[in-house]
C-alpha cells in the first residue's frame, strides 16, 4: 500500500514573531500561515505593524522573536530563501536614479541567479505585464511616482516566486492602473503565487483579497476568509477594532 502523500507545507508560516523599533513593540506575537493561491491582506491604520510585518517576512527586518517558515524552510537559517522565494515591493520601491527601467530589471534577475536568455525572456515578460516597454530605456530617476511604482512591481514579480509581498502596491497608481493591478494579482494567484499585501484601502481587501487580516496596535486582532459582496461587514469590523483601540489609548 502506498504511504499517504504528506500535505506540502503552507508558503509562508510566521510563527509568533515580535519586533520592537525604537524601544517599542511594532509587532507582538503574530502567527499566520498563507496557502499557495491565497491573497492576503493586511489592514490596519498608520503604524499599526504592517510594514514591519513585510520587511520581516521580506528578510529586510530581523524579527527579535519566532519564526519565518517559507515553503516549510526555517527563514532564518536560510537567508537566500528571501531572494528566491520572495518577490517584494517595500513601501518606497528603492530604485538607482541613474539606472533605466531595463537596468534595475537586470540587475534584479542576476541578483536572483538569472542570467542569458532566461534573464532577457522574463525582463521582457514583466516590462510587457507592467505597460512598461516603452519606458525601458528611461532613467529611473525621471519615472513618475506611478511608473515607479510599476517598476518596484516588475522588480518583485521577474523571477517568478512563490511569494509575493507586497507593500500598498496600488500606491501612486491611476485607477486604470489600480484596475490593471488587480487582474494581475488575480493572475498571480490562479498560478499558484500567494500575496500577502498591506493596505489601507479597505476597498482594495474587498476587490481582490480572499482573506483579511487585521493587525492593530501591533496585534493581529482578525483574520479569516473574505467571501464576495463583504465590504459592508469588513468595514464594520475594521472601525470597531480601530475605535476600541482609540479609547484604549485615550
Ligand atoms: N525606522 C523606524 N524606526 C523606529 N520606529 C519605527 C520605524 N519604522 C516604523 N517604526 C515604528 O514601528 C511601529 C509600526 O510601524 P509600521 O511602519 O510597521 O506601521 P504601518 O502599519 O506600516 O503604518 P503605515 O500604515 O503608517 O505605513 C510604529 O510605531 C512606528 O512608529
Amino acid at each position: 500500500m502506498n504511504a499517504p502523500k504528506p500535505a506540502s507545507p503552507p508558503v509562508l508560516e510566521l510563527e509568533d514573531i515580535a519586533r520592537q523599533r525604537a524601544g517599542r513593540p511594532a509587532v507582538h506575537a503574530l502567527s499566520l500561515r498563507l496557502e499557495a493561491g491565497q491573497i492576503l491582506g493586511l489592514l490596519g491604520v498608520n503604524g499599526a505593524g504592517k510594514s514591519t510585518t513585510l520587511a520581516m517576512i521580506a528578510g529586510a527586518l530581523r524579527p527579535d522573536r519566532g519564526a519565518i517558515r517559507v515553503q516549510g524552510r526555517d527563514f532564518l537559517e536560510y537567508p537566500e530563501l528571501a531572494r528566491q522565494a520572495i518577490g517584494w515591493l517595500p513601501e518606497s520601491a528603492p530604485l538607482w536614479p541613474e539606472l533605466t527601467v531595463r537596468e534595475h530589471l537586470d540587475a534584479h534577475g542576476r541578483l536572483r541567479g538569472l542570467s542569458g536568455v532566461p534573464l532577457k525572456d522574463a525582463c521582457d515578460a514583466v516590462l510587457e505585464r507592467l505597460e512598461l516597454k516603452e519606458l525601458a530605456r528611461r532613467l529611473a530617476g525621471v519615472l513618475s511616482q506611478g511608473q515607479r511604482q510599476r517598476l518596484g512591481l516588475a522588480c518583485a514579480l521577474l523571477h517568478r516566486p512563490p511569494l509575493l509581498v507586497l507593500d500598498e502596491p496600488a500606491n501612486a497608481l491611476d485607477p486604470v492602473q489600480v484596475v490593471a493591478l488587480r487582474q494581475l494579482l488575480r493572475e498571480q494567484a490562479a498560478a499558484g503565487t500567494a500575496v500577502i499585501l498591506s493596505t489601507h484601502q479597505l476597498t482594495e481587501v474587498t476587490a481582490v483579497c480572499d482573506r483579511v487580516a487585521i493587525l492593530h496596535e501591533g496585534t493581529l486582532r482578525h483574520d479569516a476568509p473574505l467571501p464576495a459582496d463583504q465590504h459592508a461587514a469588513l468595514e464594520k469590523t475594521f472601525f470597531d477594532i480601530a475605535a476600541a483601540g482609540r479609547t484604549h489609548a485615550a
